[in-house]
């Protein structure tokens, strides 16, 4: 478990984290979320003892980072996948870090193994790709076992295969009882991972709730509609007294009534349907909407802060496996921390 109580840290007059109070449970997944800038990989260098707190605390299963006795049993961490020493094997890089916590030589071949990188263990990690070094930086958080793992971009330059590998092996993981905090800006990856999420904005908590709550709460539901006969469905509609908007390419969309209202009111007029549709708006509307306020970098002319409806992304209400990726140059794409900027 990991306790976070007014957690707070600043940068001159820059407030990167401000007063944050959560935790973290064993046993599921928790995504960690929040647009560019939000405070995220700070809050998780406080966790991991990096960066001192300006105020507030953490506790790693009741103590400070700092209070642990070989760290790396107790929590591990996939910060920044190229901070390693590029000229050490991926077997000795491991091995350094598991002879400093008095971790068995074993084990560093037990996780090489966990993570596909065995035929490469004797190879130099400079050599490797973007996903190879996040294979070996997750075969350093698995290192000591330890009951609390957290993950900063994990599936960062992983190719398909990866990426689904990766999301068993955090459910896998939750599922026997451990702690898992993941942070990601993939969307439809967090959606397929995250049972509960925590949500920052500008450095303070927007939302810590499940997943299918946080979804509810953030989006719209509503009934899509598609009918041979638009327009005559469109003057039931209005008789009837519900509001309909007309969405383009022949569909209709109506909120706040069931499929099962709206289908018998086109079947006692003897209207055909072809489509009588729920729709659940997506994870990633969901986020947009309720981060729209504390984005601090926008990739369009809008300086109020808001995201107009216009601005979502078109495909935001198509079910999960119809969404594409983020798009490059996006919000949503992803960018790998610099240390500089870190080293405070
Ligand atoms: N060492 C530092 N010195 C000064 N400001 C910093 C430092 N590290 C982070 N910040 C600032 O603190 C804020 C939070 O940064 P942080 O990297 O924690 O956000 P993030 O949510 O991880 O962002 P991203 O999604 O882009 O990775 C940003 O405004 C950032 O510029």
């Amino acid at each position: 478990m990991i306790e976070l109580e007014g957690l707070t840290k600043r940068y001159g007059d820059k407030v990167a984290v401000d007063h944050l109070t959560f935790t973290v449970r064993p046993g599921i997944v928790t995504g960690f979320l929040g647009p560019n800038g939000a405070g995220k990989s700070t809050t998780m260098r406080m966790m991991l003892g990096l960066d001192n707190p300006t105020a507030g605390s953490v506790r790693i299963d009741g103590r400070h980072y700092a209070q642990l006795k070989d760290p790396l049993t107790a929590i591990g961490a996939l910060l920044d996948a190229k901070a390693m020493h590029g000229g050490r094997s991926a077997y000795n890089h491991l091995l350094c870090l598991a002879q400093s916590n008095g971790i068995p030589r074993g084990r560093v071949g037990e996780v090489l193994e966990t993570v596909g990188l065995t035929s490469v263990a004797k190879k130099k990690a400079k050599g490797f790709s973007l996903g190879m070094g996040q294979r070996l930086g997750i075969a350093a958080a698995l290192l000591g076992d330890p009951k609390i793992l957290m993950f900063d971009e994990p599936v960062n330059g992983l190719d398909p295969e990866g990426i689904h590998w990766i999301r068993n092996l955090m459910k896998s993981l939750a599922a026997a009882g451990r702690t898992v905090f993941v942070s990601s800006h993939l969307m439809s990856e967090m959606a397929l991972t995250a049972d509960h999420l925590v949500v920052i904005g500008q450095g303070r908590l927007l939302a810590d709730t499940s997943m299918a709550e946080f979804i509810r709460q953030n989006s719209r539901s509503y009934v899509r509609l598609r009918s041979p006969q638009h327009e005559r469905l469109l003057d039931v509609l209005h008789e009837s007294g519900i509001t309909v908007v007309e969405a383009g390419g022949g569909t209709l969309e109506v909120d706040g009534h069931t499929p099962e209202k709206l289908g018998d009111l086109a079947a006692s007029h003897h209207l055909t349907l072809h489509e009588l549709s729920p729709q659940q708006a997506s994870l990633e509307e969901a986020f947009m909407r309720l981060t729209a306020e504390s984005v601090e970098y926008h990739a369009h002319s809008d300086t109020t802060g808001h995201l107009p409806p216009e601005a979502l992304p078109p495909d935001a209400l198509a079910p999960p496996e119809e969404r594409p990726g983020p798009q490059p140059g996006g919000w949503g794409a992803s960018w790998q921390q610099g240390t500089d900027r870190k080293g405070a």
